[in-house]
């Protein structure tokens, strides 16, 4: 039970009366649109504009297409052709033949003389009444074709076939939008759109709101972006696709966007960095602009980053694009690992705490170093963050004001990595307690290790590769990068390795990039980005910067760091690596995930997802799975096992398949959402496995 009382609040202002009016005429589902806000009414006038220069054009058309209708109607009617058909459907029309001739004859003779008195009354009026009189009955003749000719559903042959380019057709007649949606599947054909507002001006492009109709999902449209793509006549890069989220939006709200031409064809935009002195690297770090020209971040601490394309696609300039936040943040410690070799990463030398360009085995060993030195980095951090009171760390967690504070010295640490393939594939024998394994291996379990513990205690990673395969990027290092940024890849394949499973059939597939488009990527951010916290992934086109603005942004990091003397490691001058206890980090390591890979494939899977799970892998390239037939092919009792699914996170939808009565809409799982469950279940096992290892 609640105690309390109401309050008068007088101190609260009274709404005069002209808000409250203001307020109800805002929210009023009565008033439209355009007599609410300025942009509807600028678009609306716009559009009333468009409409008046159109509308003789318009009337000419109409005129011209009642005449045609006119005329066809004459001529069946002459011809007598509906009584014709039906004595050759009722094969009599030898019969009929005398009857049908002597109704052709009248009908000719009617024409003759209508021929003859539309003339002669057209005379006589002139002759009464002047010119006037024959412009006034040639308005109400050209009046009547219009009405008859104007485009209406249904009518046969009232639609030209030819009706120029579909293109931005939409924007004026919101028809030609629901037509697109019939095309594209995306709705049957009784069904219908409601538009949450008419096509506005927004950026270069045009911008439309829809609600589907019930129980169509908005993302099945961002899943079929090309069908719609092919339906509107655009290509699907001008094409911008969003479900509305939050308190505006629902399942089926979907926002359209569509470019005037398209949007990576102009020259990219200079990372707004340069433009600062100074960055925190706690803020979302400027990393590119969407299709719209809105600015994306991406929030960096807290999280490790995967960068993957095929060679000269832009990964480099994307993850120096991430770290040259860092860098302009002095607080931030850098290990910048070059194995490509080359110019790229030159100028982070002057800032990075740690160094090194090239691609030899010894360049490998000394990385190994390096994550070993991180690795008894994080575990100290872990170690000190417990004795810490509970107002500096409330929980074990680097804060803010714990990253900036000198004495505690846990910076936020940043390790880079371009061409982190290099370090993993690498076969060079290393022994570890004893275990004989490759360098590459130790890399990919340190890695790992790190992927998964190091972010909360203030060390990120940030990992660039040109071969996002399975075999060089193990599938637990994946698992546990947070932030995916792909550029183009060869095949879908390779883009879901990058992205996540399944990402190719809700409609992300960086293997449909341009190759001209460079630096335009698919990312899938870990945490809020400005498209909103749920947006699961966007088209990116990165940010330009040139080795001067990057040389540039690296020396103002150094002076950044020369005055707030933090810098430190190779940047000011040392070479030598501390020593670290390697046994201990040897042990953590395979005390944790050494053989976290193998560890995560070998759960067994709890019932009833085990069985869903291995009659899917019968059923491969399938998007939805019927309940029914699940049901049906292992034998359980529905309800509880929609009871069991919906524990692991599967909530039935409703989807439409093939019967043997037709298409029907039925109940079932998205097999994406069984497969993510899948996942989920295995590491938590493994999480379960680690935690009960830790108590002993
Ligand atoms: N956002 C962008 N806008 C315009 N051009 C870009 C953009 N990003 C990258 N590029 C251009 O793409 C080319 C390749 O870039 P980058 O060197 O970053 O690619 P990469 O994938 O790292 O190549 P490699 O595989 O050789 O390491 C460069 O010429 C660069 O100027």
């Amino acid at each position: 039970m609640f105690e309390g009382e109401f309050v008068n609040d007088t101190g609260a202002p009274q709404l005069s009366w002209w808000l409250r009016f203001v307020n109800v005429w805002r929210r009023s589902p009565r008033v439209p649109l355009w007599a609410k806000d300025r942009v509807h009414a600028v678009q609306a006038m716009k559009d009333l504009t468009v409409a008046v220069v159109r509308a003789p054009f318009r009337f000419l058309g109409a005129v011209v297409r009642g005449l045609v209708v006119a005329v066809r109607w004459w001529r069946s009617w002459v011809t007598v052709r509906d009584y014709r058909q039906a004595a050759e459907q009722s094969e009599k029309l030898a019969d009929k033949f005398g009857d049908i001739r002597a109704l052709t004859l009248f009908r000719w003779k009617v024409t003759g003389t209508v021929a003859a008195v539309f003339p002669a009354a057209g005379l006589v009026l002139w002759l009464l009444y002047g010119t006037l009189a024959l412009w006034l009955a040639g308005m109400v003749v050209a009046v009547m074709l219009a009405v008859l000719g104007r485009r209406k559903d249904g009518s046969p042959g009232r639609r030209p076939v030819l009706s120029g380019p579909r293109t931005l057709t939409w924007t004026m007649d919101s028809q030609a939008l629901v037509d697109a949606f019939r095309d594209a599947k995306l709705i049957g054909k009784d069904e219908t759109l409601r538009l949450v507002h008419r096509a506005t001006r927004e950026g270069a492009g045009w911008a439309v709101t829809v609600d589907l109709p019930a129980t169509r999902k908005a993302v099945d449209v961002v899943k079929n972006r090309d069908a719609l793509a092919s339906a509107l006549a655009v290509d699907e890069v001008q094409l911008s696709v969003e479900r509305v989220r939050g308190s505006g939006g629902h399942a089926g709200r979907v926002a359209l966007w569509v470019a005037d031409e398209d949007p990576y064809s102009a020259p990219s935009v200079r990372t707004p960095l340069l433009a600062v002195a100074r960055w925190d690297a706690w803020r979302p770090v400027p990393f590119g602009t969407d299709a719209r020209g809105r600015r994306i971040d991406l929030p960096l601490v807290w999280t490790s980053v995967l960068i993957g394309a095929i060679p000269r696609q832009g990964k480099t300039m994307a993850e120096r694009l991430a770290a040259a936040g860092l860098i302009l943040d002095p607080h931030v410690r850098l290990y910048v690992a070059d194995f490509k070799n080359g110019k790229d990463w030159k100028a982070a030398e002057q800032v990075a705490h740690r160094f090194m360009a090239g691609d030899d085995s010894e360049h490998v060993l000394r990385f190994v170093d390096w994550l070993v030195e991180l690795v008894a980095d994080v575990q100290a951090r872990y170690r000190r963050m417990q004795e810490l009171d509970d107002v500096t760390c409330p929980e074990s967690k680097v804060t803010p004001a714990m990253s900036r504070d000198i004495a505690l010295g846990m910076p936020i640490t940043a390790l880079v990595v371009d061409e982190v393939q290099i370090p993993l594939e690498d076969r060079t024998p290393v022994e570890v307690q004893g275990k004989k394994l490759t360098a590459g291996e130790y890399c990919g379990e340190l890695l790992m290790w790190l992927a998964k513990k190091a972010p909360a205690a203030g060390v990120i990673l940030m990992l660039a590769t040109q071969r996002p395969d399975g075999k060089t990027i193990p599938s637990g290092l994946r698992a546990v990068l947070g932030s995916r940024f792909a550029l183009r890849v060869m095949d879908w394949r390779d883009s879901n390795i990058i992205l996540g499973e399944q990402m190719n059939t809700r409609g992300y597939d960086s293997s449909r990039l341009l190759p001209s488009h460079k630096g335009v990527g698919i990312l899938r951010p870990d945490g809020e980005t400005q498209a909103g916290a749920d947006v699961l992934a966007l088209t990116v086109r990165t940010f330009y910067m040139p080795n001067e603005d990057w040389r540039e942004i690296c020396a103002q990091g150094r002076a950044l760091r020369e005055q707030e003397g933090t810098l430190s490691g190779h940047a000011a001058g040392q070479t030598t690596l501390p020593t670290v206890d390697r046994m201990a980090v040897a042990k953590a390591i395979s005390g944790g995930t050494f053989t976290d890979a193998e560890r995560v494939a070998e759960v067994e899977l709890p019932e009833p997802l085990a069985s869903v799970v291995d009659y899917l892998a019968g059923h491969d390239g399938r998007d939805f799975v019927p309940t029914a037939e699940l049901v049906e092919a292992l034998g359980v009792e529905p309800k509880g096992f929609g009871l069991d699914m919906a524990e692991f996170g599967c909530r039935p939808t409703r989807d439409r398949v093939p019967t043997e009565d037709g298409v029907k809409q039925v109940r079932g799982y998205d097999v994406a959402d069984i497969r993510a469950a899948a996942e989920r279940a295995r590491h938590s096992a493994v999480i379960d496995a680690e935690v009960l290892d830790d108590d002993r």
